[in-house]
């Protein structure tokens, strides 16, 4: 019988000079998982914890080769779509996407703010991401803010989550997943292909360090469906890796949100508890 070969996870995103979220997250984090990280670099930030002071993309023609030669020799088992900037640039990774298998997972983290508030996504971008981008999405993992632009409302109060996550689905991906680092409770919900809904509740660590929060959930999450969990399982295990890696992130690194850090020892126990049912939450670690 042939070995088994570990799986091989893509992220396509933009590299974060500071080292907390994009491309150096989602590498982290597909560590933890213990699967091979991949990276289509689609463009660099000059950032901090504390400021973005320069964007640039990366040409067309080099986006689709970095998938093009990835997928050729090593394959890729799912692919994780972060920080894309520009319409431009979500032209060649709707090109790109055209080259992976019938059925590879997609996860997209649809980008839009930093931590320290700069804007990622240009504002003529949005239609192109919704139009080219969520149609060809197994999952999409807006936080709250980023849910509410994907369908042009504005912030209401209270916010019905799992109505949200409703219209998010009309746009076209096969499933939502609304992650609650910006909500009282940090619940994340997950809207399933078939219209029923999994909520994922967690303990929120107010004082946490949340630069790369959503990064290292959503490269998780791409990880977790490539080593062949189903989605919700998936989910579960994402939601607890990432809320340990704000509970242990670096407080003590640049002025802004610190960074956060997931451990592979930490994320192999998180996965475990999650699929266990425990609260891993629970209990002082440090
Ligand atoms: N303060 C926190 N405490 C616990 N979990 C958190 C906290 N902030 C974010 N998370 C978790 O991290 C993941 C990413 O969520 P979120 O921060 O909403 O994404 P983004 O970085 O895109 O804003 C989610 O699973 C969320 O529940
Ligand atoms: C290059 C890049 N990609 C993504 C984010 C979002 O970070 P977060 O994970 O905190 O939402 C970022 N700040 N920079």
């Amino acid at each position: 019988m042939a070995a088994r070969r570990t799986p091989v996870c893509l992220t396509i995103a933009t590299s974060d000079s500071g080292g907390g979220a994009g491309i150096q997250a989602d590498l982290k984090a597909f560590a933890a998982s213990g699967v091979q990280g991949t990276s289509a670099i689609v463009g660099l930030t000059a950032q901090s914890t504390v400021a973005v002071t320069r964007i640039e993309q990366v040409s067309p023609a080099m986006i689709v080769e970095q998938v093009r030669v990835v997928l050729e020799d090593l394959g890729v088992d799912a692919v994780k779509i972060g920080m894309v900037g520009t319409r431009e640039t979500i032209e060649a990774v709707a090109t790109a996407l055209d080259l992976l298998p019938d059925g590879t997972p997609v996860v997209l983290d649809p980008v839009m703010v930093a931590e320290s508030g700069a804007r990622l996504l240009a504002a003529d971008a949005h239609d192109a991401l919704v139009g080219r981008l969520l149609p060809r999405t197994t999952v999409v993992t807006p936080n709250l803010p980023e849910a509410l632009a994907l369908v042009g409302r504005a912030a209401a109060d209270p916010i019905d989550v799992s109505a949200l996550a409703e219209e998010v689905a009309a746009l076209g991906p096969d499933a939502v997943l609304v992650t609650g680092g910006h909500r009282e409770t940090a619940e994340d919900v997950l809207r399933l292909e078939d219209g029923s809904l999994v909520r994922l509740p967690g303990v929120r660590h107010p004082d946490g360090a949340a630069h790369g929060s959503g990064c290292t959930h959503s490269s998780t999450l791409a990880a977790q469906l490539a080593l062949g969990l189903p989605l919700a399982e998936a989910a579960r295990v994402a939601r607890a890796v990432a809320g340990e890696a704000v509970r242990n992130g670096r407080r003590d690194v640049g002025a802004g949100a610190g960074p956060v850090d997931v451990l592979d020892l930490d994320a192999q126990r998180a996965r475990t508890a999650a699929l266990a049912g425990e609260d891993l939450t629970a209990g002082a670690r440090r």
